[in-house]
């Protein structure tokens, strides 16, 4: 199918894949995706260059770079100490609304939406051979929801369970534009991208190949 129609041909409705973890396929209309893959270069000129943060010793094969909070595996800091000690830029205004936006349309819930305060961004790039181990996102203080943006080319993402990092889990495929919240009792399940699908990417979108993930997290820090 990858040669024949890019993702967005495919008929795909927003379902709940367990109880809190929420996939909205095409969320994000062509013109938002491209405005935002626009972002994304911008952003790789900044205080602290695009990097490959090293993880239990060993580079990362994506491509990190944050806003508001910068991110290492265990905590989050304002300087990118583990980089080059640069503060790191601040949270992009039209990202916050984009989260509270995104939180009520996935969850409906508006109260919720509302008080989503989302201070940190991890924006990272995979070529298309890059992936991401099973992992939880545990380093936020309060249990509000992640979102997650994907632009570009398709992925395999798995969604697994909150207990361990094997299975029972779940795949889909992310399709540029599509949204995903971790939220309530699916917040801190393990999860991760096996693979990405070269050339599955909208053509025009403005990204030539390989896939950006926007995560928009509330660290409870100040
Ligand atoms: O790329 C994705 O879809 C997930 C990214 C992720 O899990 C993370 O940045 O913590
Ligand atoms: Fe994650």
């Amino acid at each position: 199918m990858d040669f024949l129609f890019d993702d967005s041909a495919l008929p795909r409705e927003p379902r709940q894949l367990r109880p809190g973890a929420w996939h909205v396929p095409g969320w994000l209309a062509p013109e938002m995706q491209s405005w935002i893959i626009k972002r994304f270069f911008e952003w790789g000129n900044g205080p602290v260059p695009p990097h490959q943060t090293l993880f239990n010793g060993h580079p990362m094969s994506v491509q990190s770079l944050c806003l508001g909070w910068h991110w290492s595996p265990s905590s989050y800091s304002r300087t990118a100490d583990d980089i080059n000690g640069a503060p790191v830029a601040p949270m992009e205004p039209w990202l916050v609304e984009l989260g509270r936006r995104a939180v009520r349309d996935a969850t409906g819930d508006p109260v919720k939406a509302q008080s989503y305060r989302p201070d940190a961004a991890i924006v990272n790039y995979y070529d298309v051979n890059a992936t991401m181990g099973m992992h939880q996102d545990a380093e936020e203080r309060i249990n509000a929801p992640v979102v997650s943006l994907s632009l570009g080319d398709s992925s395999t993402f798995r969604m697994g369970n909150t207990e361990h990092r094997n299975r029972p889990w779940q795949e889909v495929r992310l399709a540029s534009g599509d949204l995903f919240v971790f939220d309530g009792p699916a917040r801190f399940a393990y999860h991760g991208v096996t693979r990405i699908h070269p050339g599955t990417a909208p053509q025009g979108c403005g990204l030539g190949s390989g896939r950006i993930n926007i995560t928009l997290r509330q660290t409870g820090l100040s």
